[in-house]
């Protein structure tokens, strides 16, 4: 008889628990509706999202307001899936016919409309804005307060509210910013709270273009707020649109770059990531991100 493998038992019965916990923090994410249970669905897709794809289906249905045992035996039974069935092991024909029926009778909470674009310098988030800014006016753009100088050609107000220390000082204290942060180490950006609240509750679609530490704070102050990365084709390609856009030192550039590779590593705290390769693709696919955002679907 070969000999089984030692067990290990404590690290089992930790990854157990953790597992338990995952799925547990699931449960209550859809009962007080901070998700919609369409996104939950279509996150357990993906088996890197544990906690999703081991859910149980009849803890996934229980555990939506209003769906006791009786519904969801009688909606299991409809639509032919076994009450045994995990999210993840769903058949594709099951799954379709699930969103179907969580489309139809389940409100799903409207998520904000609030995405955040963020990604390493010269990757060209800020010629996407634009590029959406004109071919999709319906989407505000917020514009940044910075302390750093402007470039030729950048209009005050336009593209950011240039303003002093002091003044920068003075929005953190009134508490006029969303987030804020040091970027590249030197000169400090933020988002204006108000603009965004007001554009949101017209249920206008709202972008924001800011760093990787700007966009936890979001998450953190707006969990439904949609986190996408917009990625270079490759590193060499980055350095050339730096190095191209030529509006850094040499110093600065290579300090730019040291911040990127921070940032890439950062990219699976994303939601979405959007490869920038032709402008009007990658915007295309960020714009298209928003317009789904409410139905917790995929890009
Ligand atoms: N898809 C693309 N293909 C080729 N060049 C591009 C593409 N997108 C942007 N660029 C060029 O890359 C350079 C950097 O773009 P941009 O200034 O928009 O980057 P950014 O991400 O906003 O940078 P930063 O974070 O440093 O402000 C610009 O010269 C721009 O014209
Ligand atoms: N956290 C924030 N980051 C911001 C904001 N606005 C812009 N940015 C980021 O700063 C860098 C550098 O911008 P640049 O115009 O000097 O090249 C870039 O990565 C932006 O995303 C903000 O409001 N908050």
């Amino acid at each position: 008889m070969p000999v089984p493998p030692p067990v290990d038992r404590a690290a089992a019965s930790r990854a157990a628990v953790a597992a338990r916990r995952a799925r547990a923090e699931v449960k209550r994410a859809i009962a007080d509706s901070t998700r919609s249970s369409l996104h939950v669905l279509d996150a357990s897709l993906d088996p890197t999202n544990a906690a999703e794809h081991s859910l149980r289906v009849t803890h996934f249905l229980l555990s939506i307001p209003h769906i006791g045992t009786t519904k969801m035996e009688r909606i299991l039974a409809t639509l032919a899936i076994s009450p045994s069935k995990r999210l993840g092991g769903l058949g594709s024909n099951q799954r379709k016919r699930l969103r179907e029926y969580l489309s139809e009778h389940v409100p799903q909470k409207p998520r904000h409309r609030l995405l955040v674009l963020a990604g390493p310098t010269a990757v060209g988030k800020g010629t996407v804005v634009k590029y959406i800014q004109d071919q999709y006016p319906e989407v505000l753009i917020s514009v940044s307060a910075t302390t750093r100088a402007p470039r030729p050609g950048e209009v005050d107000g336009v593209n950011y509210l240039f303003v002093t220390d002091e003044e920068f000082d003075r929005m953190i204290e009134r508490n006029e910013l969303l987030e804020y942060a040091t970027v590249h180490g030197t000169h400090r950006y933020g988002t204006p709270r108000t603009p965004i609240d007001t554009a949101l509750k017209e249920g206008r679609p709202v972008m924001l273009e800011i760093d990787i530490q700007g966009a936890r704070q979001v998450r953190k102050h707006m969990p439904d707020a949609r986190l996408v990365f917009l990625l270079p084709p490759s590193w060499d390609e980055l350095v050339a649109r730096l190095e191209g856009r030529g509006t850094e030192s040499a110093e600065e550039q290579a300090r730019r770059l040291e911040t990127a590779r921070t940032e890439l590593a950062a990219q699976d705290e994303f939601d979405d990531l959007v490869v920038n390769d032709q402008v009007p693709d990658a915007a295309r696919k960020v714009v298209a991100l928003m317009r789904v955002s409410n139905q917790g679907g995929q890009a």
